[in-house]
């Protein structure tokens, strides 16, 4: 194909991806990563631009122009990719005095010793080692919930691999007519990896924006935003896939109800926030108690629910003893002050053939019954459903 032909669709397709991006990302500015992606391509396109104009500008000026943006193409895919695997950015320091390096030898290069090549290799050297620093970044990431990560490391690694090599390409002088033709069949090869590493990159970045965005909406129908655990309805399917697999395993399953003491009192005197305080606080120390395989979640207001599969009875009530025993010993810091704090927990052990909502329901009545004890204790339930008293 035509090679500017090549480069004004490349510069087309460019121009559409960033577009795309930066509106996704107008919409979506809390998606890790994705302004700096955003960026990246927007100086790729710049770059296209630039070649386009290569001869209609000044030599120096566009080589300039040129070296940098594909340092900043690259630099800012990193950046991109360290930003969404949640690490911090690389030094800036270190980024300086790499895009000086691409920049003083483009001059060195353009002025002193003019040689096209030189700066050619310089340049695919560089974003070639950042955007194989992008694909390790990406492949190895502690971020396993995203798979479509995989495909845009590849991508970012097989086009850092092509960027090392294609130096290498241009070693074969032209000397004769067939040369020639083999490097003008190179440098297309060149633009066409180029739109093709550049396509399959924004799928990549578009798939885990996707990921992230239907991630996010999974959190928010699942958790409750104050405290991050479960929501009530969240639980309950949680609890109820638990039962059928202790029920098959002939394991225990105890469930608690927690309920914080006076909770009222707490929003009443120190404000509505200090009682917001107090329930990240409870879910905190919770946390710290329980082990991976264990349950938590906020059945509403100031009332919790934990369940501890494959504990036996007298574990539950350790368990619950200990996390009692740590909120009443740890206050509440909030900006009005300490607080102190307790809680009543209800126990009760699920019985094979019971509705996991029932088991529920008598935990909660036995923490009923510790309000009515006194509060700040924890009591069992009976296998049977008393009344309710009133607290
Ligand atoms: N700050 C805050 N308060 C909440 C939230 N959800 C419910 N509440 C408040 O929690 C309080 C619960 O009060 P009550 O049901 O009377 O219970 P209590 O004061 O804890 O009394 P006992 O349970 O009998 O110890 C109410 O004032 C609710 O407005 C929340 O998300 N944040």
């Amino acid at each position: 194909m035509h090679s500017p032909t090549l480069l004004i669709m490349a510069t087309m397709l460019m121009g559409i991806v960033t577009a795309v991006l930066f509106g996704v990302r107008r919409y979506n500015r809390n998606i890790p990563g994705l302004t700096s992606w955003s960026w990246s391509y927007l100086c790729g396109f710049l770059l296209c631009i630039n070649l386009l104009a290569r001869p209609h500008s000044p030599e120096l000026l566009n080589v300039l122009i040129n070296q940098t943006l594909i340092f900043l193409t690259a630099y800012l895919h990193l950046a991109g990719s360290r930003t969404f695997i949640g690490k911090p950015p690389h030094p800036r320091l270190l980024a300086g005095i790499a895009a000086l390096v691409v920049i003083a030898t483009a001059i060195y290069f353009t002025l002193a010793v003019p040689h096209p090549g030189a700066r050619f290799t310089i340049g695919s050297l560089v974003s070639g080692i950042l955007f194989l620093l992008a694909a390790r970044t990406l492949v190895r990431g502690g971020a396993n919930r995203y798979p479509a990560r995989y495909f845009l490391g590849i991508t970012s690694g097989v086009h850092g691999v092509f960027l090392l090599i294609r130096p290498a390409l241009f070693g074969l002088e032209p000397t004769g007519v067939f040369d020639a033709g083999l490097r003008l069949a190179i440098s297309q090869f060149v633009v066409l990896e180029a739109i093709m590493a550049m396509v399959m990159s924004a799928f990549g970045v578009l798939m885990l924006i996707n990921e992230h965005i239907i991630i996010a909406l999974k959190r928010l129908a699942e958790r409750d935003p104050l405290t991050n655990v479960f929501n009530r309805r969240s639980f309950l399917v949680l609890l109820d896939k638990a039962v059928s697999q202790c029920q098959r395993n002939h394991a225990s399953l105890p469930v608690l109800v927690i309920d914080l003491d006076h909770f009222k009192r707490i929003n009443d005197t120190w404000g509505h926030r200090s009682g917001d305080s107090a329930l990240s606080h409870f879910v905190e120390l919770a946390a710290g108690c329980l082990r991976n395989s264990d349950v938590i979640g906020r059945l509403g207001g100031e009332e919790f629910a934990i369940f501890l599969p494959g504990t036996a009875l007298n574990d539950a009530l350790n368990v619950a003893e200990r996390l009692r025993g740590l909120v009443e010993s740890r206050t509440v810091s909030s900006g009005s002050g300490e607080i102190p704090l307790t809680i009543s927990v209800g126990i009760a052990m699920h019985l094979r053939g019971e509705a996991p909502e029932l088991t529920l329901h008598r935990a909660d009545e036995a923490m009923y019954q510790a309000k009515r004890n006194g509060r700040n204790r924890v009591e069992i339930a009976p296998e049977t459903i008393t009344d309710r008293a009133t607290s």
